[in-house]
């Protein structure tokens, strides 16, 4: 009993000496620890590391370990959050094509409901939010990285919903998130085009609003965007942002049930089936 404590007193010791070290405050999301979250005490923005290896395909442990980080952050009044990734050259691989591959009932369910869940949390997020893009981004990745309020994206990466080259259409959610970052205009030929921008296109299109060299710098340029936000009450930005973003939101809260079932539809069509099939194929030929 008393060694149990000491051992626990030791560890505690030495994660709180190694977070010194940083001025870091390190938490995990949860059970599954697919999320790192590394909160720096001096500015209070918490850097959020996607984890999944190898391209951080969002299944559903992923999603759940994201939305539970989003809670925590929220009920910590976070100053403010850096989304990124621990891959080398992968922000994150979208949407985990083996759940929507022969899926099953109860799972894919959850796992739609845990997308949505992650959204209504990231997209309505009260603390300002950054992606810091470090890594290809298509899909559900380049999802994650347009519900944050500024984006900072390494060179020699891709970003952009590609769904209509699976032979899919992105969900709605996807698509209004993705018209708050670009016009209608723009929007409507990269979404039925299925595009894919490189770095210097996102900057150019408005995709991203920064280019960096490096992770380091594109996390640096994130908390720069941030701490402008000292100078502005959180209560007023957080309002703002919410009423901007108010229709989007209420879009889905409303049709939460009617989103889901289409989802479902849409999975189980045979034509989509086959579509996915080819397309794991094709990636694992690669
Ligand atoms: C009227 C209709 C209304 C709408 C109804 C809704 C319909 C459903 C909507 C569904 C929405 C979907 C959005 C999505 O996010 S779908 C996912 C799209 N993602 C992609 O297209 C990305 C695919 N991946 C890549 O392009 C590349 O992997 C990469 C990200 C560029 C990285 O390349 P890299 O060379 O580093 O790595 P590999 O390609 O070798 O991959 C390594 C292993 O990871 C596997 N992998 C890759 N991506 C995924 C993925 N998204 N899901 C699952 N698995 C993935 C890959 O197969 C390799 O596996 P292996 O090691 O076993 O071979």
């Amino acid at each position: 009993m008393i060694r149990n404590s000491i051992n626990l007193l030791t560890k505690k010791l030495i994660s709180s000496t190694s977070c010194q070290r940083t001025r870091m405050r390190c938490f995990s999301s949860g059970a599954t620890n697919l999320v790192d979250v590394n909160v720096n005490d001096k500015t209070g923005i918490a850097v959020v590391t996607l984890n999944r290896p190898p391209v951080n395909s969002l299944n559903l442990e992923l999603l759940t370990d994201l939305s539970k980080t989003l809670d925590e952050l929220e009920s910590n009044r976070s100053k403010g959050m850096i989304l990124t990734s621990s891959s080398k050259t992968v922000f994150s691989a979208g949407l985990d094509i083996l759940e929507m591959y022969n899926p099953e009932p109860e799972r894919s369910k959850a796992f739609w409901t845990a997308l949505q869940d992650v959204w209504l949390k990231l997209y309505g997020s009260p603390y300002p939010t950054a992606a810091a893009i470090n890594g290809h981004s298509p899909a559900g990745g380049c999802l994650l990285a347009i519900c944050c309020e500024y984006r900072v994206m390494v060179n020699d990466f891709t970003i952009g919903l590609n769904e209509t080259r699976l032979g899919i259409s992105a969900p709605s959610f996807f698509i209004s998130s993705f018209r708050n970052v670009l016009s209608t205009r723009e929007a409507e030929k990269a979404l039925t085009l299925g595009t894919m921008f490189s770095s210097d296109e996102a900057l150019k299109v408005g995709l991203v609003d920064e280019i960096a060299t490096d992770k380091a710098d594109s996390i640096n340029k994130c908390e720069n965007f941030l701490l402008e936000f000292k100078k502005v009450s959180s209560m007023a930005r957080a309002f703002t942002k919410q009423s901007l973003r108010k229709k989007d939101l209420e879009e889905l809260e409303n049709n939460r049930e009617q989103d889901l079932q289409l989802f479902l539809f849409a999975i189980n069509q045979p034509i989509v089936q086959k579509g996915l099939g080819a397309y794991i194929q094709s990636l694992k030929k690669k």
